[in-house]
Order: C-alpha cells, then structure tokens, then sequence
C-alpha cells in the first residue's frame, strides 16, 4: 500500500500542503480531486521524489519509500515529460529500460502498448508529429510500460475526448492489476465518479474528506426516492424521516435508520401502485461543493 503520511510542505510564507494524509490502496483507482491550487499536484511530486517535503513521509507497504521503491513507480507527470523530437518507439524503449528493463522486454512492452493503444503503425514517427490525444496515449504508455508497482497520474485525461477518455480507462483496467495502488487527479468529477474506487478531497492544502466513493456519496444520512402512482403528500406525516420535496407522486425524503425506509415503503404499498423506490445518490460534484466549502 502507497500512504502518506503528515505530509506538509512549504513555498516561503505559503502553505501548499498542511499534514496531510492518506493511502492508496492497491488493485483501487484513488481519485485525487480538489479546485486548482489546493496542492495535489504538489503531493504527487512529493511521492514521486522530485520535490521534497518540508514534513511527513511517504510509505510504501508501511516503510519509508527508498529510491529503488521509486523506481518501479508509473508517473504521468503533469506537465509531461516526453522527448518531442524522438521517435515513440524508441521513447518507450527507453523509458522501459530507464525502470529496470531488459532490452528484449522493453521492446515486447513497447509494442504491445502502441499495438493496444492503436499507435502501432505510428511507431517510427517522432512525437511532436501526433495529435495531443496520441501524445497522451504515448504519455500513458510511458508510465506503464515497466508494469509499475503504483501509478501516480496528475490529470491523466484533461484534454481527451470522452472516448479517448474510455480507450484509456479500459487500458488503465487491463493493465492494473490487484497488486498496483493507482492515484489520479482530475477536474473532471463525473469522471473521477465513473472510474474511482476511493476519492481524496484536497482543500487549500488540508484532505477535507476522503473514503470509499459510494460511502461519500451516500452521506451520513440516505436520501431515498419514492415515486407512487397518486399524491405522496402523506409522506409529510411519517415519523423518522425528513421530506426534502414532494411533486404529485414523486418524493425525495432522508433517512437516519435504514429500517425506517422499509416502513415507509410498507405504508406507500398498503396505499396503492409504488412505481419506484429506492436510495437516492448524492451527486460528486455535491460532496465536493460541501467538502470544500
Ligand atoms: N514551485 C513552487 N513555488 C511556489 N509556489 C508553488 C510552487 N509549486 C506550487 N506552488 C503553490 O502551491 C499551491 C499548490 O499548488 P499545486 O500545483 O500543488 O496545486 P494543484 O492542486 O495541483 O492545482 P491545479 O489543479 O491547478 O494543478 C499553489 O498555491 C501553488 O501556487
């Protein structure tokens, strides 16, 4: 498992990163969100060893990450880090060999990659010759290529199209296995719902939540949904519950105790027709708004 722990780090009089702390837990997707300059990209950099903490560590499998750790790490930097000039068969090759791997291998991962990536016949072209998509496809590639240990994305998908965006999440699933600790970052919340596990929510350098998605978004409380087939309006008179909204037939109402919403259900079958019923979710982008309030 990837964790930091207590991490904090200084600019001069600003704080970027205030003891901060979290784990990435392998074989999961850890969406890495918060509003731009609240220090995520500041905490990857700190994992990855190219920027030092002011305080905390960071651990891998509960041991101060070492340099050799490091090394087996997938990093998608955000302001990349490919050679323009270079043909993208060699650049993967060379990252591949730059993580440890044998010549032959490197090869193999390479072409598996372009092949899956759809990238085999531009093999022999020089990046900067590619769309930006494509040079984001070679970015991913480059990370992964070594089949790293943990994978530390810093907004792996801004600027794709959503189906560029798929072609990527399928390949992230292919190639991530139950072993490897994935962390990214992302403004895109409908994405970051879609495709993580666990979430991490960074404010002004402090996590203000952070947790299993579905846990997150369920709240403390569980809104729930009835649709009846005739007026909900007797909903208002229920003991336990707390009517958000009532239109004709369709309520939204909270819960505290999960045996409530089986009563409620009850009354509304003994009334008539239920045509819908069941757990409300919250929006991310509403956990979201709440958490960096
Ligand atoms: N090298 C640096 N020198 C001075 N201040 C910095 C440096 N790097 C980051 N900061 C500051 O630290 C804070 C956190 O920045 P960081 O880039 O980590 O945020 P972020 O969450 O990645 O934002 P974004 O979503 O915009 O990329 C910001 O206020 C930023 O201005």
């Amino acid at each position: 498992m990837l964790s930091v722990a207590g991490l904090t780090r200084r600019f001069g009089e600003q704080l970027a990163l205030d003891d901060v702390s979290f784990d990435v837990v392998p074989g999961r997707m850890t969406g890495f969100v918060g509003a731009n300059g609240a220090g995520k990209t500041t905490a990857m950099r700190i994992i990855l060893g190219v920027l030092a903490a002011t305080a905390g560590e960071v651990c891998w499998n509960d041991r101060p990450l070492t340099q050799d750790v490091r090394r087996d790490f997938g990093y998608m930097p955000e302001e990349r880090g490919l050679y323009p000039k270079m043909k993208i068969r060699d650049q993967l090759v060379f990252f591949g060999r730059l993580h440890g791997l044998e010549p032959l291998r490197a090869a193999e991962r390479t072409d598996k990659l372009l092949e899956r990536l759809g990238l085999a016949e531009r093999a022999t072209d020089v990046l900067e010759t590619l769309s930006l998509g494509n040079q984001q496809r070679v970015q991913i590639a480059a990370a992964l290529v070594h089949e790293p240990s943990a994978l530390v994305l810093d907004e792996p998908f801004s600027g794709l199209d959503p189906l560029a965006v798929d072609a990527m999440v399928d390949l992230l699933r292919e190639e991530v296995t139950p072993e490897v600790p994935v962390l990214f970052s992302s403004h895109q919340l409908d994405l970051v719902e879609r495709l993580c596990d666990d979430l991490v929510v960074l404010s002004r350098g402090k996590v203000v939540a952070a947790g299993p998605v579905a846990e997150l978004a369920a709240g403390p409380t569980m809104t729930y949904r009835l649709v009846v087939d005739g007026d909900a309006g007797w909903l208002r008179d229920v003991e336990g519950i707390r009517v958000r909204d009532v239109a004709g037939g369709t309520a939204l109402f909270d819960v505290e105790d999960a045996a409530v919403e089986q009563s409620v259900l009850e009354q509304a079958v003994g009334r008539g027709r239920v045509l819908e019923f069941g757990p409300e979710r919250v929006a991310l982008s509403d956990v979201f708004r709440e958490a960096t309030r």
